[in-house]
């Protein structure tokens, strides 16, 4: 089954309220959060207040994206704001191991995320411990970039890695998704998908969502 995670850091901040219920009532089964730093990524978003804002007003996970160095520090703050899955880049995190075990204290489902570049190998031995990977098809920190498909044979080697050991890993993926790139990535074993521009662009988000969607599933079935 496919999920779609919109991404609110395409949305028209001074209604994001509105943009959040628009996007759930269209049938979008998260709400994908990302949190910038200016360090580990060129670009800054917003903290765990926004958390604060929307949690009272939608029941849908709440999946929190943390680009950001340093993420134990703030691990607290977004659990407490009512996330429901934090993930952490690999590349930002010196004790991932300790990382993964400080967002389960919370009672928060904790996600690793790879950079195009980062091999899945960086994770392999922590893999037993979390409940999602998020592959990154683009370098993080702005929205609206174009869709890197070198990424595709990781998430397919990922997929078969879950499969032979049978563990429960959501894969996810966030950067450039559309109707025709979702298409190899659902085919290589992901089925959550975050897509920003692609549905907060469109005049009508519930037919954006949809479209992508349906192509999602149109590719796993076929
Ligand atoms: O994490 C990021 C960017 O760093 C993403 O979540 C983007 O915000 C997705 O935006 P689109 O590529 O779908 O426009």
């Amino acid at each position: 089954m496919i999920q779609i995670a919109p991404s609110i850091l395409a949305a028209n901040f001074a209604k994001l309220g509105e943009e959040v219920k628009e996007v759930e009532n269209a049938g979008a089964q998260l709400i994908h959060i990302d949190v910038m730093d200016g360090h580990f990524v060129p670009n800054i978003s917003f903290g765990s207040i926004v958390l604060d804002a929307i949690r009272p007003l939608t029941d849908l996970p709440l999946d929190v994206h943390l680009m950001i160095e340093n993420p134990d520090q703030y691990i607290e703050q977004f659990a407490k704001a009512g996330a429901d899955y934090i993930t952490v880049h690999v590349e930002a995190c010196r004790h991932l191991h300790r990382t993964i075990q400080l967002i389960r204290s919370y009672g928060v489902k904790p996600g690793v995320v790879l950079n195009p570049h980062t091999p899945i190998e960086s994770i392999q031995h922590v893999l037993e411990d979390i409940d999602m990977v998020l592959f990154m098809t683009v370098n993080p920190g702005f929205g609206g970039q174009k869709f890197i498909h070198s990424v595709v044979p990781k998430i397919e080697a990922l997929a078969a890695i879950i499969k032979e050991r049978n563990l429960d890993i959501a894969i996810e993926i966030d950067g450039g998704i559309n109707a025709e790139t979702i298409i190899p990535c659902a085919k290589a074993g992901a089925t959550i998908f975050v897509a920003g521009s692609a549905i907060y662009s469109k005049e009508d988000r519930s037919a954006a969502l949809q479209e992508i969607l349906a192509a999602g599933e149109a590719a796993i079935q076929g």
